[in-house]
């Protein structure tokens, strides 16, 4: 965790999506180091309460984990509804969560390719829209979307999730047009390959991640705090000039 402190974030509503597991769960803790109030939403309800319980017994607030499933649009706006209530007004919001889930070009369906986009698109415009009126009513706020390098590197085996993660940027810039003159300012993050739990039981081997970080500039293997930092900077007052930006945190790979 970084050990820069933040005083800006003392006592303020932060809502974190997918945050019970990898880099999620990593800027949940780094927001909650930060004394915010502190709420995710997650599907994976084990993971999520765990978290939640472990971080709450350490940090200044309790860290409030809300158990819903962001394909479905009123389970966030009722979310964020609770978040608000319990919290006040949200003044960072993060759209982290999503789905890397591989996918044969042949073998893509309608069907397939609408939830891929609630998954991984369609929650980041929803959860904003639901979250935007509490950040008007405290005299602004901070979007941070996830992205990915992944969608500019050619990489064949998920055209659904690349097309996702591209389109996030443009949905960054679009939000930051519409939100910048109501002091809401939206950037994204594009992570190269962060090590979690999850990648390396479905994707990665040593092998692979050796390989990737001989592509990197910087010769370690990224984890999820290294998402952190950059995180807290984007919401932070240092980062009060900047709107519709992509910050690449990836080793030095693009
Ligand atoms: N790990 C990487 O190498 C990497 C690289 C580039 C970008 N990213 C991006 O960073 C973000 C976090 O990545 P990660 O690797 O930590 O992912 P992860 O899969 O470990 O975590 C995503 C979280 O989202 C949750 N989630 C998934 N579907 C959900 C749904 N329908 N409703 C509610 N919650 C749901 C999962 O339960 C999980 O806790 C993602 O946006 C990902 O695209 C990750």
């Amino acid at each position: 965790m970084p050990t820069a402190q933040f005083p800006e974030f003392k006592d303020r509503a932060v809502l974190v999506t997918g945050g019970g597991s990898g880099i999620g769960a990593a800027i949940v803790e780094g927001f909650a180091r930060q004394g915010a109030k502190v709420s995710f939403i997650d599907i994976a309800e084990t993971a999520g309460r765990e978290l939640a319980e472990r971080l709450s017994r350490e940090t200044a607030h309790p860290v409030s984990f809300h158990h819903a499933d962001l394909r479905d649009i009123e389970a966030i706006r009722s979310t964020v509804d609770t978040v608000i209530a319990r919290s006040g007004p949200i003044r960072v919001l993060v759209n982290n969560a999503a789905w890397d889930d591989r996918h044969e070009f042949d073998a893509v369906t309608e069907v397939y390719w609408d939830n891929n986009q609630a998954v991984n698109l369609r929650h980041v415009f929803f959860t904003s829209q639901a979250v935007v009126p509490s950040m008007r009513t405290a005299g602004g706020g901070a979007i941070i979307n996830m992205s990915s390098i992944a969608f500019k590197l050619n990489m064949g085996g998920f055209p659904a999730y690349a097309a996702a993660k591209a389109a996030v940027v443009g949905l960054t810039k679009s939000m930051a047009g519409r939100l910048g003159p109501e002091n809401i300012r939206v950037n994204c993050i594009l992570p190269g390959m962060v090590v979690t739990e999850r990648q390396m039981q479905l994707w990665l081997t040593e092998e692979s991640i050796a390989s990737s970080v001989e592509d990197q500039c910087l010769k370690v293997a990224l984890k999820p705090d290294a998402i952190v930092g950059p995180c807290l900077f984007l919401a932070s007052d240092c980062a009060a000039a900047m709107t519709a930006q992509s910050l690449i945190v990836d080793g030095g790979v693009l």
